[in-house]
């Protein structure tokens, strides 16, 4: 197998604020290979964002502040160089952001933009002669760059893609804009696209429809990408592998399918319980919310809300990644002792308990669900 093109390594992060100091991001895992869509899906505030913006060099610094970690691409760590992580950024990888509106211009209209995506990006040295020529309309390249614009929205599937490129952001619908953000993060032909919940805002045929032109474009042009969502059936139709995240750390890493078909820890088996619809699996879902990261649980960050939670261990012991069959961590100490995936799929299907010891029901007073 060749190296991974992206590899988190022990990432920690906090904020710094009025409120006190906030570790969100907890010793963070995970690669990604070449050519591979790894999705990392988690409920809102477990740190995708902050995860992305790490990787993309964009987190504001301060409040944010990377405590530990490496970040690792093509084997260079980014964190140890900023001129290569900018160097990179610009030239290597793109990023579709949570908001479309706070990205697209109201006061330009769409072909200005991607041709200023085109020119600029990745440039920190741009001089005031070439804003002011390419003001002037003397945009070297400006026919080149029209084209493969032209190009891109047609790949999108947007309708009469040349009267687009006038048209300003406010007069295009959600699902054409959205369309249009994909294409101005895809015209520098990046290699690594992070794409942070981009379809969260869009109603579900128009997501399905985004969905599949991203994969037609992962495919085609060979990209490798980080997909953020909270939502694991959107999750299951672009990624190849799945990370979930819950409280800035990452519990569970493994093939899309076996995600589903034996979720192994008790937050993934949670999280799809509460879309019994799209599994099978019948539940109640999680009770309680993320922690509080002033302050977060010792030991395992889960164990207030885990109905698996045994005392004395998952209170208090830091819990490690456990590697369960290929290819599948998981990060809980139901899954100590290099236990077998056969096993360890019992044991999450309830057909099985750890050690003979049944796991205990979490109760108010280990540090009470709310
Ligand atoms: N600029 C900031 N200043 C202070 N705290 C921050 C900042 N950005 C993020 N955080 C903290 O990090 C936590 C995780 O935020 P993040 O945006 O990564 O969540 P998320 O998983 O992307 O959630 P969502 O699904 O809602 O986008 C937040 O709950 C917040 O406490
Ligand atoms: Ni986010």
């Amino acid at each position: 197998m060749t190296d991974p093109i992206l590899d988190v390594h022990d990432l920690s992060v906090s904020f710094d604020t009025y409120e006190g100091r906030h570790d969100v991001l907890n010793g963070v895992n995970f690669t990604i290979n070449e050519g591979e869509t790894v999705a990392l899906v988690g409920e809102t505030g477990c740190g995708k964002s902050v995860t992305a913006r790490s990787v993309m060099g964009t987190l504001p610094r301060p409040p944010g502040d990377i405590t530990s970690g490496k970040i690792r691409y093509h084997g260079d760590n980014l964190l140890a160089d900023e001129d290569a992580h900018e160097q990179v950024k610009g030239d290597q990888m793109s990023m579709i952001f949570q908001d479309p509106m706070t990205y697209l211009s109201p006061v330009y209209p769409v072909g200005s933009m991607m041709a200023d995506v085109a020119t600029y990006s990745g440039r920190k040295d741009v001089s005031s002669w070439e804003i002011l020529k390419s003001f002037l309309g003397h945009r070297e390249n400006a026919e080149e760059i029209r084209e493969r614009s032209i190009e891109l929205l047609d790949r999108m599937r947007i309708p009469d893609p040349e009267g687009t490129l006038d048209r300003y952001p406010v007069e295009l619908s959600g699902g054409m804009r959205q369309r249009v953000i994909i294409a101005m993060a895809l015209i520098n032909e990046p290699e690594f696209l992070i794409a942070d919940e981009p379809t969260t805002a869009l109603d579900v045929t128009v997501q399905d429809q985004i969905l599949d032109l991203l994969r037609e474009r992962v495919t085609e042009q060979n990209l490798s990408m980080l997909y953020i969502t909270h939502n694991l059936g959107v999750a299951r139709e672009i990624a190849d592998r799945i990370c979930i995240m819950y409280a800035g750390e990452i519990v569970e890493v493994g093939r899309t399918e076996e995600i589903f078909d034996a979720p192994l820890h008790p937050y993934t088996r949670g999280l799809l319980d509460s879309i019994p619809k799209l599994t099978g699996f019948e539940g109640s879902g999680i009770d309680g919310q993320i922690p509080d990261y002033t302050n977060p649980p010792s030991g395992c960050r889960f164990h207030p809300r885990c109905p698996a939670v045994m005392r004395g261990t998952c209170d208090m012991e830091p819990v490690e990644h456990y590697a369960v069959g290929e290819d599948r961590t998981v990060a809980c100490h139901l899954y100590e002792d290099g236990m077998e995936f056969e096993e360890a799929a019992a044991i999450a299907a309830d057909e099985a308990t750890y050690d003979n010891e049944e796991p205990q029901p979490a109760e108010a007073g280990v540090r009470s669900k709310q």
